[in-house]
């Protein structure tokens, strides 16, 4: 079988992965809609808009032809932002085989149908969702190129396609896990981006290490609660795709949702922000689904509340902390209900 492997979508994370694959298979194609953004990956071997100062490895081909990028592949790693993933995704449909591994590493949802990335993709395809494996964890672009060290997991309910997904990417400064729990994978990569944007609004506002580690730990609830109602397992949040990249993304300087969260609460509006960004925010559209999700299931996720209210409705960063701080009086384990943790603890 042939050694080539796909990547589609030649942004930041999409060029980092490409560069992963680089050093374990002899071929990696990396498709762009941009002829210009291809042009300069195949002659400079950079991508320099995304990842500045960073030479690309030459068995790095970028294309803008679908075809060119995926015939003859054993794998298609799919990196569009979730706003772009339906698109992305029928447009790769004509050149799949059911034999392809496909992955995808997008943290976000569908907004307007509030469905997950894995779902999209698997409409899309024509195929069963197992057979879309889930990559996620603590894990910038910016690092992974540096070749600091780092860990993620692949989720998927279909072992033998885990296992295949780890295997495509594991190295030595690459650590793969694989987990059964693809739900939850993805629903801790995409909630933890509203929880940055959150930890950016505390920054920005001049707070402390308390607030943000308060944010965190209660961030991490509200996303175990919600994840637990939609059919995960409340472990998968304390691993590296849920605690993890929460952590890696609410005190990264290289987080844009934290960066977003905190130009924010120094008072700028969001149009400014996302214009003075370049890249995708996904917290901002993640919030808008994750609150229709909550109010759709009748969970409580006051933090993501707050945020949509800042974000989309004019409340003042200030005057969200105050309804966050004068809530009603709780005990701490409300964040999983008794029954479902003796349900997994069983
Ligand atoms: N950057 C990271 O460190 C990182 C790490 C892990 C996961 N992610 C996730 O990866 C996903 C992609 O993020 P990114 O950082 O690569 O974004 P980015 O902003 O760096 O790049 C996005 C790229 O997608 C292209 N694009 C947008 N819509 C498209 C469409 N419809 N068809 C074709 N191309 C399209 C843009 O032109 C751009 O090149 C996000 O869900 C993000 O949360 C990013
Ligand atoms: O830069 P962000 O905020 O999109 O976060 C990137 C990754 O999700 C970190 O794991």
């Amino acid at each position: 079988m042939s050694d080539k492997v796909t990547v589609l979508v030649a942004g930041s994370w999409g060029t980092a992965l490409a560069t992963v694959l680089a050093a374990n298979h002899s071929e990696v194609y990396l498709w762009t809609r941009k002829p210009e953004q291809a042009a300069e990956i195949n002659e400079a071997h950079t991508n320099h808009h995304f990842l500045p100062g960073i030479t690309l490895p030459a068995n790095i081909i970028a294309t803008t032809d679908m075809e060119t990028a995926v015939s003859g592949s054993k794998a298609v790693v799919i990196v569009a932002p979730s706003s772009g993933m339906r698109q992305v995704a029928h447009s790769l449909k004509p050149f799949w085989k059911e034999d392809m591994l496909c992955i995808h590493a997008t943290k976000g949802f569908e907004t307007e149908s509030m469905k997950r990335m894995s779902t999209v993709i698997s409409e899309e395809l024509g195929c069963n969702e197992s057979q879309v494996v889930v990559l996620s964890g603590p894990s910038h672009a910016e690092e992974v190129v540096r070749l600091c060290p780092t860990t993620v997991v692949v989720a998927s309910p279909d072992d033998s396609r885990a296992a295949a997904a780890q295997g495509l990417f594991i190295n030595n400064d690459f650590r793969v896990y694989t987990n059964r729990d693809q739900v939850g994978v993805e629903l801790a990569g995409a909630l933890k981006n509203i929880i940055a944007l959150g930890a950016g609004l505390s920054d920005g506002l001049g707070f402390g290490d308390n607030a943000k580690a308060a944010l965190l730990t209660r961030g991490l609830a509200e996303i175990s609660r919600v994840g637990v109602e939609l059919g995960a397992n409340p472990l998968t949040f304390s691993g590296l795709a849920g605690l993890g990249d929460l952590v890696v993304t609410a005190t990264s300087q290289h987080s844009r949702n934290w960066r977003a969260g905190s130009m924010l609460g120094q008072g700028k509006p969001l149009a400014e922000v996302l214009e003075s960004m370049g890249m995708v925010v996904e917290g901002i559209r993640t919030t808008e689904a994750a609150y229709a999700i909550s109010l759709k299931l009748g969970v409580q996720m006051p933090i993501t509340d707050q945020i949509y209210h800042v974000l989309f409705k004019g409340r003042t960063p200030r005057n969200a902390v105050e309804a966050l701080m004068g809530r009603d009086r709780k005990t701490e384990m409300e964040a999983i209900s008794q029954e479902t943790w003796e349900q997994w603890h069983s």
